[in-house]
């Protein structure tokens, strides 16, 4: 008798499939290769299903997340979900969740229920740590991401294969700080200063709740140029008289006015170039063809079609109107996150660098043009989706039928190669070296004497090793708890104290062995300490040689400078080794709330991705950015007679 699994058990036999039937599955990411992942196991026989997902849906997202409808919008995905797949397998037992895999909900109890993962996610700090607690579950998991056309699909197992952070992960693609704060010469270095303005306004406690990152706090300081000591301060007295006046004057009067005082006065940086004018708000209002546009924000972001070119009028009038709506609604939130997504926030960045491109010269962009340089939009393809899950459903097969010796990664190529868009290869070898599947002892060289426990943990142990609720021991001394789960009020004050104090004067002194962990991770290393002067001689250096022929008032800038230098080094680590990318002494990219990340997934790109090369990647990089570093040769084993494919680049990429 046939039912409606007969093709499948045919195909694969009674018993891979009665095998399929009991397995347990978690899949994390309901986005666009999670829908399409859900719904190929329903309709392949797989009944034990656990889906997590963080997110709602936007309208965005139904173009190619065929699960979700009009009437869904802002309904948790993983819940959407699992109604739309029980509908193709009403038997199917789903347990769906709309929450962040990276809480204690889903620690390595939760994930040992488990034979299998599907990771369908879209940002490389979620995939390190599902990565972490696989391994720790002795879980296999099954990677996948898509670029555009591009696509990829690999399997990680512990001791087995190597693992997601056995090789350095993407350095995102930088612009030179001094290029985005002080000459911008491009559209996209404005968008990127736009999008860091917004972080710097209305990041608040989301931008970490650093009161240094605090653009409102430095808008206080009326000080352009000189400095106390030499008593040759120049004041900008007008932006108190902004102030007074209200607070979007204030924002536009400081970061249109004051700073670019503070950037003609650069001689160096004029010496070929037409020096940046300040702009007068009022002269600007002053001017007859705002009373002809002077409508209410809303409307005016409305009635402008996305594609038309704001005038540079509308543009000073979306701005202000902007400005005063996110102030009261970062207030209302804690903070906001920039979202491309968000009509508003949209409509700061790119009024914003409109400004800005007309005060240096540059071209103003339309919205539309600025929507998809600040997210670099690689248009997520529902094709690409769908041949990646497909073959994601392949390997998750192979997997639980005890097939495993068969697995592979595919590549999925634009052009054909040899007439074939997919590529397959042999699974890699664990990496000895790695400090996260090999539990590798690593070195973190770092001038003790001077930066603090609290730097150390979240700037080196949260940002670039992913370890998100850090535990230290030294010795047999527990020195340090970074989960907030268990502390109490006093514990946490307690902690805040310890974060203030210098290194080397609390345990982490030069050659200190002191043990991480992360217990939700079930993560542990060892990093040995070693303290070094060697970057601040760098920092010294490049100080002087800039202070040479350099106008006082960049001095202004030197502190937030001084952050984006090398100022630490991991030895040992296979996938983050340092601040090193930042070697260049000025290169940043911007994290989604616009500020400066270098752990972070959502970067731009000046070019495209080269579309020859192959790509580790992402889940969907629809709207998202992708970025791409650290190419490696992909060796082809899998099928040797094509010299062309073998000498394809791999790269890992995320989006
Ligand atoms: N930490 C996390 N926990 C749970 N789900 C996550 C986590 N991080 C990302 N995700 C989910 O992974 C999915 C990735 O899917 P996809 O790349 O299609 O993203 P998207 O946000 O739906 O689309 P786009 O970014 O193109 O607008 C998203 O639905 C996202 O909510
Ligand atoms: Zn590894």
């Amino acid at each position: 008798m046939t039912d409606r699994f007969s093709a499948m058990k045919l195909t694969y036999g009674e018993e891979c499939f009665k095998a399929i039937q009991e397995s347990k599955v978690l899949v994390i990411g309901a986005g666009g290769i999670g829908c399409e992942v859900l719904k190929n196991l329903v309709l392949a026989g797989f009944i034990n299903i656990d889906v997590v997902d963080l997110d709602i849906i936007d309208i965005s997202n139904l173009n190619r997340q065929f699960l979700f409808r009009m009437n869904h919008v802002g309904q948790p995905k993983a819940l959407v979900a699992k109604d739309a797949v029980l509908q193709y397998n009403p038997l199917a037992n789903i347990n769906a969740y709309h929450g962040d895999v990276k809480t204690q909900q889903f620690d390595l109890e939760y994930f040992k229920k488990f034979n299998l993962v599907l990771s369908a996610l879209d940002n490389i700090s979620a995939r390190r740590h599902v990565n972490r607690l696989c391994l720790s579950a002795g879980l296999p998991l099954v990677e996948s991401g898509t670029a555009g056309y591009l696509g990829q699909v690999t399997i990680i197992k512990k001791g087995e294969t190597e693992c997601y952070e056995c090789h350095p992960l993407p350095v995102p693609k930088q612009f030179p700080v001094c290029t985005i704060r002080s000459n911008p010469s491009a559209p996209i270095h404005c968008i990127v200063w736009a999008k860091m303005l917004f972080g710097k306004l209305f990041g608040g406690q989301k931008n970490g709740g650093d009161d240094d990152t605090n653009g409102i706090t430095d808008m206080d300081n009326n000080i352009i140029s000189g400095s106390e000591e030499n008593g040759d301060i120049v004041r900008d007295e007008q932006l108190l008289v902004e102030k007074e006046k209200g607070y979007k004057r204030w924002v536009f009067h400081k970061v249109f006015n004051t700073d670019i005082q503070i950037l003609a006065k650069m001689a160096d940086l004029w010496k070929e170039k037409q020096p940046p004018s300040p702009l007068s708000l009022d002269n600007i209002l002053d001017q007859k063809e705002i009373d002809e546009t002077s409508k209410e924000g809303d409307q005016l972001i409305n009635q402008l079609k996305d594609q038309k070119l704001w005038s540079f009028k509308e543009n000073v009038e979306v701005f202000l109107d902007c400005a005063e709506k996110l102030k009261d609604q970062s207030e209302k939130e804690n903070g906001l996150v920039w979202d491309k997504d968000d009509e508003i926030s949209l409509s700061f960045v790119c009024s914003a660098s409109n400004i800005r491109s007309q005060i240096f010269n540059i071209p103003m962009k339309s919205r539309f043009d600025v929507k998809s340089m600040a997210g670099n939009i690689i248009p997520a393809i529902g094709t690409t989706n769908a041949i990646i899950s497909g073959l994601v459903l392949t390997e998750a097969i192979k997997i639980i039928g005890g097939r495993f010796n068969e697995c592979h990664s595919t590549y999925l190529m634009k052009e054909p190669s040899s007439r074939r868009l997919l590529i397959p290869t042999s699974l890699e070898e664990p990496n000895p070296k790695c400090f996260v599947c090999n539990r590798n002892f690593i070195t973190c060289k770092l001038n003790t004497d001077k930066v603090t426990v609290g730097k150390f943990v979240n700037e080196i142990l949260k940002k670039s090793l992913a370890v998100n609720e850090p535990i230290l021991t030294v010795g047999n001394d527990l020195i340090y708890e970074g989960g907030d789960q268990d502390l109490d009020k006093e514990e946490i004050a307690q902690r805040k104290k310890i974060e203030e104090k210098i290194m080397g004067q609390y345990r982490l002194v030069n050659g200190s062995q002191v043990i991480i962990e992360d217990y939700n991770q079930d993560f542990k290393v060892t990093m040995n300490i070693v303290h070094t002067n060697e970057f601040d001689e760098d920092i010294k250096k490049k100080k002087e040689e800039e202070n040479k022929d350099q106008n006082r008032a960049k001095q202004q800038d030197e502190k937030k400078k001084e952050e984006d230098e090398k100022w630490f080094e991991i030895i040992g680590s296979t996938t983050t080794p340092s601040n090193e990318n930042k070697k260049e002494c000025d290169a940043t990219n911007t994290n989604e709330n616009g500020m400066v990340d270098d752990d972070d997934d959502f970067e731009i790109l000046e070019t495209p991705v080269p579309e020859s090369l192959v790509c580790k990647t992402s889940s969907t990089a629809s709207t998202n950015t992708t970025t791409t570093t650290n190419t490696t040769s992909l060796k082809r084993k899998y099928d040797e007679e094509d010299s062309e494919i073998s000498d394809a680049k791999k790269q890992k990429s995320d989006s």
